[in-house]
């Protein structure tokens, strides 16, 4: 769990740092983008969420799913708590437990020729993630939620419905916590995603507003390459094409993201290589993020013809003439 207070100004990102006191914070980030197309998504959430909704943004790996939820967060203006779910959760790792006794010993020596000793034990409660949003009007995002076991997620149907977190045992004699009115909720998840999720409920589902994140417009992802590498506009525009080609071709078997175009943007510019396929180590550079995607033939190995097409595509989108028509090589649809 890590909780960040809101900084002000323009730092609308967040990103994990470790803080000056070694607790976790959320760090703005020099490098969020926001462009017209993103700017539009946020407005549209940030209307539901003003309004008391709790809204889910669902969405392949890679689409912006958390970068968006903590911008947003950070401009609610109120503390953050960031949870990632997790399959070992149970309802005590969102709202917490009493955790061992805190014991008084009172001794009264009022009358000096007798000693009375009381001993008083009372149990000490841990709050978590949720009850400290839930009572301190904090904004929670809850990313990967799916990932939760549906039982550990149902203390969550009264607190966006009813406004009341129920406890399973008592919170400093309190039972029940009514919901701070600034609390507000943003959940992420990823429905392609079958290893170690589970089927969200579709009571908790009824109470949130799902906005699908399928992935950016070109605009937006060549920005955000460039954000993260520094390369100038046309070079991460060529990267950027490349992977989206791949991406709509529909011959891989692990979706080509936009962590692809980051990635190969970031470290070209890291090792000072030229974006184009004349460059053998940028053209290594691409095999290395790419081809492990790529289908596998029909004995289970990946298919040299497969890798012949990602060649072209690079030869294509990179090539010496500068930046390509918008054609496609996997068959993709250009944008
Ligand atoms: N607006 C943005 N500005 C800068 N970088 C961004 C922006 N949106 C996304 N990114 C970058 O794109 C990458 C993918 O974003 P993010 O981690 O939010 O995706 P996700 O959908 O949550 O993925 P996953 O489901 O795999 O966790 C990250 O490296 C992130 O920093």
């Amino acid at each position: 769990m890590a909780r960040h207070t809101p900084q002000p100004a323009d730092n609308a990102s967040a990103d994990l740092a470790d803080g000056p006191d070694s607790t976790l914070q959320l760090q703005p980030g020099p490098g969020h983008v926001r462009t017209t197309a993103l700017d539009a998504l946020a407005t549209r959430a940030l209307g539901y969420l003003h309004a008391g909704n709790a809204v889910h943004f669902r969405g392949p790996a890679g689409s912006g799913k958390t970068k968006l939820a903590l911008d947003l967060a950070q401009r609610l203006g109120r503390p953050v708590l960031l949870l990632v779910g997790d399959d070992s959760f149970d309802t005590k790792s969102l709202v917490g437990e009493a955790s061992g006794l805190k014991t008084r010993r009172v001794v009264d020596r009022y009358i000096t020729s007798v000693m009375k000793v009381e001993t008083e034990s009372a149990p000490i409660w841990l709050d978590r993630a949720l009850s400290i949003a839930c009572a301190e009007g904090c904004t929670l995002v809850y990313d990967e939620f799916n990932r939760a076991p549906a039982s550990a997620n149902n203390v969550l149907l009264t607190v966006l419905e009813e406004r009341i977190l129920v406890l399973p045992k008592p919170r400093h004699g309190e039972g029940t916590l009514r919901v701070h009115p600034e609390f507000r909720a943003i959940f992420t998840s990823n429905p392609h995603d079958h290893a170690g999720a589970h089927a969200a409920q579709d009571a908790l589902l009824d109470r949130m507003i799902t906005i699908d994140v399928e992935g950016f417009d070109r605009e937006t992802e060549v920005a955000i390459a460039v954000a993260h590498s520094g390369l100038p506009f046309v070079d991460a525009g060529r990267i950027v094409d490349m992977v989206r080609d791949f991406r709509r071709s529909r011959e891989w078997t692990q979706r080509p993201t936009l962590r692809c175009s980051i990635a190969i943007a970031r470290m070209a510019g890291q090792l000072g290589l030229r974006v184009t396929a004349e460059e053998e180590r940028f053209v290594q550079l691409c095999l290395d993020v790419l081809a492990s995607r790529l289908k596998p033939g029909p004995d289970g190995v990946p298919d040299p013809r497969h890798r012949q097409m990602l060649v072209r595509l690079i030869e294509h989108f990179c090539g010496a003439g500068g930046p390509a028509p918008r054609g496609t090589v996997f068959g993709g649809v250009a944008a």
